[in-house]
């Protein structure tokens, strides 16, 4: 047996006990540097910064007006006003100017009535020091302007130069290697070869580690090849101080990561109990941290947050603060193994008051259902597996202000919902929709139990016209609601160019070789599938691939076009998209479901606009006619729709 084979499993220490054993091994002596003020924001100080001048360094007039001794107006009042005479009682001032020898206050020009040219008159008493900013007054001499370990922001820039401060003592930044490794890798941009994997992780951990205040040094790929990989890791704590290294910690035959770092200094670790992420290794090669991160983006993002960021903080001596943390509903279940601890990422709706979460695909190799989450939920190592309808403390992802203005449709997908995406931010609407494609079916059940705002659904023919209302009565029956027609879309099969196999219809689904792509269960599409196979008479256990469910049909089409499935159900759009053969079956409208108190809402009102607005009606034409169309770019933008929020039609 090959030895690599052989390699042992990851551990499981948990995440807590993993970051406390990875800061216990090291003790950093950052260096100071010094750097230009204006250079400064986002940096920490290294020693607390003192003023070297007061601000303002004279008394100045805080307004506009004239400056007088005040004892000598004393006596003036409203049946006495007094007269002065300028460069002898008073003399014209203005806001910042230095108060002139002799005077010690300000009265302001609207209190001043001018007789003539040098002449004013007042009609009441200048109080001492009344509208002047005396010596220091801001900022004062010697005075502590910010302390050690604080993070500088622009305000702060502000204080230091008006304190005569033009150079600032920083703490240097860590300066971390990335190392991307994997003879699969080639770099963005390159026409790829079968087997080739884009290599993006690196690029997202130099941003997140900017974000974070260190100095990313990204090195390039290196490939699956532990003499590389040495050569590279040695190289790397020459000039830096920290190494992450991508990929090659779990227990593949070219993950090489483990050996080459214990072979150079030391393993603290290798395994965490986590979903995802667990394979991560911590260690040591001369002094200097080395992290080898798991090479699925989901799982190397989340590891890199717990434990290159902690470490960075330590070395700057600050304290990040926690994301801001919101108490969600489940709308689904949610499984998670006990003795792991699980994250989980959701999508949060604000619907009826409360916060409902839904979860996104778990994979750690989904990096948009990271890029889409709204939020992320912890679920403990000891707490097993969460039922649908409880309640939860996720951490958000996105400010919960931009959560609250979100409308959420679930349901059916098709790319008018991308349409109306785009032209409510083109118009500069203060909503917007978030779309989660679980299926016509999941979507009606969803709306019914009060998880999303408004259900897609596309569960008929367009001759039958009734068939959407029954759906919606048999599942949301004691709702008000209206059915807003986005559009009508061709329908059909979807098979490669020139359809090979010769298909013509669900007879040859069942035996003749012919392999399908399916739909999810609960999907509008899936739905069809399984009345058109009923029709003919066809047991779908003699359908080659029937149980091969994707989510969407975009992915329905990239499985034909990759040639791992004959046939598929999709729109003609998604064909186009795909330059795939189309067999039409039905014209099927895809409606918006929206109960009457989210389309009386001002946000509700909003999309049923956009949804009436030429620019919508003419996108919308071209997709039921086949052509994809991307948003309505340069559209004018029309503030004039939203102020009207013209309410909708019933249907
Ligand atoms: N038999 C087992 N197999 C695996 C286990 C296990 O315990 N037993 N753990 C799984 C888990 S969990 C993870 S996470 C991965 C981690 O594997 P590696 O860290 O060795 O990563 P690779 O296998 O090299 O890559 C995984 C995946 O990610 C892609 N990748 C890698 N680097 C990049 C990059 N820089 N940019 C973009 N994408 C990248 C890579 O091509 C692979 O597709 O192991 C499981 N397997
Ligand atoms: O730990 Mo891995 O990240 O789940 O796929």
């Amino acid at each position: 047996m090959d030895d690599s084979l052989r390699k042992r499993a990851v551990g499981n220490m948990s995440l807590a006990a993993a970051q406390e054993r990875l800061m216990l091994s090291f003790r950093f002596s950052p260096e100071t540097e010094r750097i230009p003020v204006p250079k400064a924001r986002d940096r920490v100080t290294a020693e607390p910064v003192y003023a070297r001048q007061s601000m303002p360094s004279f008394p100045a007039s805080a307004m506009d007006g004239i400056a007088v001794r005040a004892e000598r107006t004393r006596t003036a009042c409203p049946d006495r006003p007094l007269r002065l005479t300028e460069g002898v009682d008073y003399h014209p001032v203005n806001t910042g100017d230095p108060l002139p020898k002799g005077t010690d206050a300000v009265i302001m020009i609207e209190r001043v009535r001018r007789i003539d040219e040098r002449t004013v008159e007042i009609r009441e008493p200048a109080v001492p020091w009344k509208h002047v900013r005396s010596v220091g007054e801001d900022v004062v001499r010697g005075e502590m302007i910010l302390p050690a370990h604080h993070h500088i922001r622009p305000v702060d820039l502000g204080v230091l130069l008006a304190g005569g401060v033009t150079e600032v003592p920083v703490v240097a930044k860590p300066r971390v290697a990335i190392l991307p490794t994997g003879s699969e890798l080639v770099p963005p941009g390159k026409a790829l070869e079968r087997g080739e994997i884009i290599e993006f992780n690196g690029t997202v951990f130099s941003s997140y580690l900017e974000e974070w205040g260190a100095d990313p040094d990204y090195r390039g790929i290196v490939g699956d090849d532990p003499e590389l990989l040495r050569r590279a890791i040695l190289d790397a704590v020459e000039t830096c101080d920290w190494v992450v290294v991508n990929a090659g910690s779990s227990v593949g035959s070219e993950d090489y990561t483990r050996d080459v770092v214990q072979d150079l200094g030391e393993v603290i670790l290798h395994g965490v109990a986590t979903s995802p992420g667990s394979p991560v290794l911590l260690g040591k090669v001369r002094n200097k941290p080395v992290i080898g991160l798991p090479g699925y983006p989901v799982a190397a993002y989340l590891a890199l947050e717990w434990f290159v960021r902690p470490l960075i903080d330590y070395w700057f001596g600050v304290k990040a603060s926690p994301r801001p943390r919101l108490q969600v509903r489940l709308e689904e279940d949610v499984k998670s193994k006990e003795g792991r601890e699980h994250f989980v990422r959701v999508s949060i709706g604000r619907i009826g008051g409360r916060y409902v979460a839904r979860p996104l695909p778990r994979g750690a190799g989904s990096t948009m259902s990271l890029a889409r989450a709204d939020g992320l939920l912890r679920i403990p190592s000891r707490h097993g597996p969460i039922k649908a309808g409880e309640e939860m403390e996720a951490e958000l992802l996105r400010p919960k202000e931009q959560i609250d203005r979100t409308l959420w449709v679930a349901g059916g997908h098709d790319p008018a919902l991308d349409l109306l995406v785009n032209l409510l931010r083109e118009d500069r609407s203060p909503f917007s929709l978030s779309v989660a494609g679980i299926g016509s079916i999941r979507g009606l059940r969803s709306l019914g139990r009060g998880g999303c705002h408004m259900a897609a659904i596309h569960l008929g023919d367009e001759g039958d016209g009734g068939e959407h209302r029954r759906w919606v009565r048999r599942f949301i029956p004691d709702k008000e609601v209206f059915l807003l027609r986005l559009a009508v879309r061709p329908f059909g099969w979807l098979v490669a160019k020139g359809n090979p196999t010769g298909f013509s219809g669900p007879e040859d689904l069942s035996g003749s070789g012919v392999r399908l792509v399916n739909r999810q269960e609960g999907s509008g599409t899936r739905l069809f599938l399984d009345r058109l196979l009923q029709e003919k008479g066809i047991d779908p256990s003699t359908v080659d691939g029937y149980e091969r469910e994707v989510s969407s049909p975009w992915r329905v089409a990239a499985a034909v076009e990759d040639g791992s499935a004959d046939v598929g159900m999709g729109t003609l759009a998604v064909a186009r998209r795909f330059g795939l053969e189309f067999l039409p079956l039905r014209k099927e409208p895809f409606d918006l479901v929206i109960p009457l108190e989210v389309a009386e809402s001002e946000a509700g009102k909003m999309l049923m606009d956009t949804v009436r607005s030429d620019a919508f009606r003419a996108a919308a034409a071209s997709l039921e006619r086949g052509d994809f169309v991307g948003p309505a770019n340069g559209r004018a933008y029309n503030t004039d729709r939203f102020r009207k929020g013209r309410s909708g039609k019933r249907s």
